[in-house]
């Protein structure tokens, strides 16, 4: 029986176009907008006939579940998130160094890493920079992790192209998102990438 309320929240999202830090500390507005567009893709392996990873938002990430208007949630999100003073973390699985084809997998045992250093209050603790177009904020160093891994724009060799990935990913959050722009404070809208 779980009796208390927790102190961290943790989004699980797994980019396959290498452009999502594999950890970010979110806001409020930031959780709610994320919490809303809820983004991640369809990978080979979890979804029956998919061979290569498809983008999806599927809000509050889990769409089909949805009862009231997503914006309800995203509310009470904030709320509880207020009252209780949890953090929440955006984590990536997904591609590093490249999109699919032709980065890599982030390897389990960081992201492994990655959720004790959250659990442990480590990664609460940490010195954070910001990582453009997303507005995230992203720690500097963790130990046992390495460092061009927790700042995508080091991971790639090709930085032109990693620059058009994440204006294309930023893009397509617009896109999403413009279905709950009208629903949500103007703090939560100005939360998302911007171009
Ligand atoms: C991010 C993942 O899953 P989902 O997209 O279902 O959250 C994952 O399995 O690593």
């Amino acid at each position: 029986m779980v009796d208390n309320q927790p102190s961290n929240i943790i989004m699980l999202t797994c980019d396959a176009f290498g452009v999502l830090p594999p950890v970010s500390k979110l806001t409020p507005e930031q959780a709610s907008y994320h919490f809303l567009a809820g983004y991640t893709s369809k990978t080979p392996g979890t979804e029956d006939g998919v061979l290569e990873p498809i983008p999806t938002f599927s809000t509050c990430y889990s769409a089909p579940f949805i009862v009231l208007h997503p914006g309800r949630y995203a509310e009470m999100l904030a709320e509880r998130m207020a009252k209780h003073k949890v953090d929440c973390w955006l984590i990536n699985t997904g591609w590093t160094g490249g999109k699919f084809g032709s980065g890599k997998r982030c390897p389990l045992k960081f992201t492994r890493r990655i959720v004790d250093a959250v659990h442990s209050g480590e990664l609460a603790k940490a010195e954070y920079e910001a990582f453009d177009v997303f507005g995230l904020q992203i720690p500097t160093s963790l130990e046992g992790v390495p460092r061009e891994l927790l700042n995508p724009k080091l991971a790639w060799a090709d930085k032109e192209a990693f620059g058009r990935e994440v204006r294309k990913l930023a893009g397509m959050f617009q896109k999403a998102f413009a279905l709950y722009e009208q629903d949500v404070e103007e703090k939560v809208r100005l939360a998302g990438p911007t171009l």
